[in-house]
């Protein structure tokens, strides 16, 4: 059992895997494997506490199967294990309808409903696993939505069986109710629901058990969790002691119309505390700011002169830029430059909005990375925020096919997608980044990156996953999540880096 891995599969791939499984030469045997596994777990956990009594819900599919054989070895081990199966022996796969046989035949009993007037210590979820049916309107209903309800308001451990029963796998949307688990048992691979959108409120800690599939050779995996090893290896090299200011590049941030010029400021104000050379504000309003003397290192110019100077190294656009003919024009003309390009916030509306500039960035050699929010996301891929939620997978790789880029679809777990249709979800940030402003410090990170020579796709990941794990920092300081600023994330993320770069053996 590993309670690490990287690699992340949806529901089709681990159906993929697991009939290449199936032809294997003496297939293994992965339904009883698994019940093994969840058994071994619930027993570790039970014995901790000195408890012994066990609620399991085995559902109409093969996640129920997985239940019945968790039952039979708990009961073997002497737990004293209560079993409602909510489907019928007829509709079962062979394998389950085995497993069923082998607890009646351990002398196990099975009950229809939840009986009254009994205690547990621990519930075993197997209602529902990757088969949840994830189509729109199939919501959990009737004794589905009841169960799911009764095992919540009973406030026990509950240990899922691969993913918690009503969380679609692929999108980690709770599909009208699910079950609020303690632990997940999930088998062969991670499942995106798990760690993104809703998946992480109601997966509590998550196990991995392979079932001793060599599943990375099985199918090559298309997506990877975002984490602090891989972070660890996306890292600009420590400086030398010859480097001058030139040697980490500038960045140009373009942005910051009349009345949104903190936006400007944070990001550029980011750029500088994530290590870029020099950083250059082009501002749409002008003049209307000569100085910030809170931070008087940001230079600031009226728009038009940050297309002058000849050693930008990127060009962050989107910040406070807003919606008006003049933001497009230099928007585009940022489009037209052959520099990389980070576009956030009203450079991702102006795009959604306009098709000859969203032409403009399809048709860029340079590399260009978006950083747009769900609701901007949906402008982009002109569809419900909703339906973005849906299948946050499938909209982060679309917005980087259909803008030729690299995008991250931020929110909880935001998903990074890069060339190749590779995907990779992140693990770190709290919902203490909810509020004006981070997403200003993230496009400023990726710039200061990209400023030091990190590849876009690098940067990209870096920036998303320093910009949570300094949330994750002030959350611990703070004892919460309540009223964490964006500027408090530009020092923390600056500290980390710092750390990861000069002492990773902190960590
Ligand atoms: N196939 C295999 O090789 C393995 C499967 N395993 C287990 O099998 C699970 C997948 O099994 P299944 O594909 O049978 O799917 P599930 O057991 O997850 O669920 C399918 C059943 O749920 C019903 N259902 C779906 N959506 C519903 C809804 N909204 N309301 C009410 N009923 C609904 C379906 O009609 C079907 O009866 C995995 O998650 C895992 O736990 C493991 O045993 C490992 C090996
Ligand atoms: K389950």
């Amino acid at each position: 059992m590993r309670n690490y891995s990287t690699a992340v599969y949806t529901t089709a791939e681990i159906r993929e895997i697991e009939q290449l499984a199936a032809a294997l030469p003496g297939p293994p045997a992965l339904m009883e494997k698994a019940g093994l596994a969840a058994a071994e777990v619930a027993r570790d956990r039970l014995l901790i506490y000195g408890r012994t009594r066990v609620l399991v819900l085995a559902g109409p599919g093969n996640n129920g199967g997985d239940a019945f054989a968790a039952a039979r070895h708990l009961q073997a081990w002497w737990f004293k294990v209560t079993l409602v199966f909510t489907g019928q022996r007829s509709t079962l796969s062979s394998d389950a309808q085995r497993m069923l046989d082998a607890w009646l035949t351990a002398g196990g009993k099975i009950f229809s409903g939840i009986p009254e007037n009994e205690k547990w210590d621990m519930v075993i979820d197997g209602l529902f696993g990757i088969g949840l049916d994830h189509h729109e309107g199939r919501e959990l209903a009737g004794q589905y939505l009841a169960l799911v309800n009764t095992v919540n308001r009973m406030n026990l451990p509950v240990l899922a069986l691969d993913i918690p029963s009503g969380l679609g796998s692929d999108s980690g949307q709770v599909r009208g109710a699910a079950i609020r688990a303690a632990m997940t048992v999930t088998f062969i691979g991670l499942k995106p629901g798990l760690v993104t959108h809703q998946g992480p409120e109601y997966c509590g800690e998550i196990l991995l058990d392979d079932l001793d599939l060599n599943t990375l050779s099985l199918r090559e995996p298309a997506s990877w969790i975002m984490d602090q090893l891989l972070a660890q290896t996306l890292l600009p090299p420590p400086r030398s002691a010859s480097s001058h200011k030139g040697t980490y590049g500038s960045v140009g941030i373009i942005g910051g119309s009349t009345g949104m010029m903190g936006a400007a400021l944070l990001a550029g104000t980011a750029a500088l505390k994530l290590g870029a050379g020099r950083v250059y504000l082009g501002l749409i309003a002008g003049k209307a700011l000569e100085v910030d003397t809170t931070q008087p290192e940001l230079m600031l110019r009226p728009v038009h002169e940050i297309f002058k100077l000849d050693q930008l190294s990127c060009l962050v656009v989107g910040p406070g830029l807003g919606m008006r003919p003049d933001a497009r024009f230099w928007l585009s003309s940022a489009l037209e430059s052959t520099l990389p390009l980070v576009l956030d916030a009203d450079a991702l509306n102006l795009i959604a909005t306009h098709s000859s500039v969203a032409n403009l960035l399809r048709k860029r050699k340079a590399p260009s990375t978006l950083t747009p929010h769900p609701a901007e996301a949906a402008r982009l891929l002109n569809m419900d925020i909703s339906a973005i939620q849906n299948d946050r997978m499938a909209a982060a790789a679309n917005l980087a096919k259909k803008f030729n880029c690299c995008a991250v679809l931020k929110g909880g777990g935001s998903i990074c997608a890069v060339s190749g249709g590779k995907r990779y979800i992140n693990t770190s940030g709290n919902p203490g980044l909810s509020s004006a402003g981070t997403g200003d410090v993230l496009s400023g990170i990726v710039g200061a990156l990209l400023a030091q020579g990190v590849s876009s796709e690098n940067a990209l990941l870096l920036a998303v996953y320093l910009h949570g794990a300094a949330a994750d920092i002030l959350l611990k300081q703070q004892g919460g999540p309540v009223g964490m600023t964006a500027s408090e994330i530009s020092n923390t993320a600056r500290n980390l880096l710092n750390q990861w770069v000069y002492s990773p053996e902190i960590h």
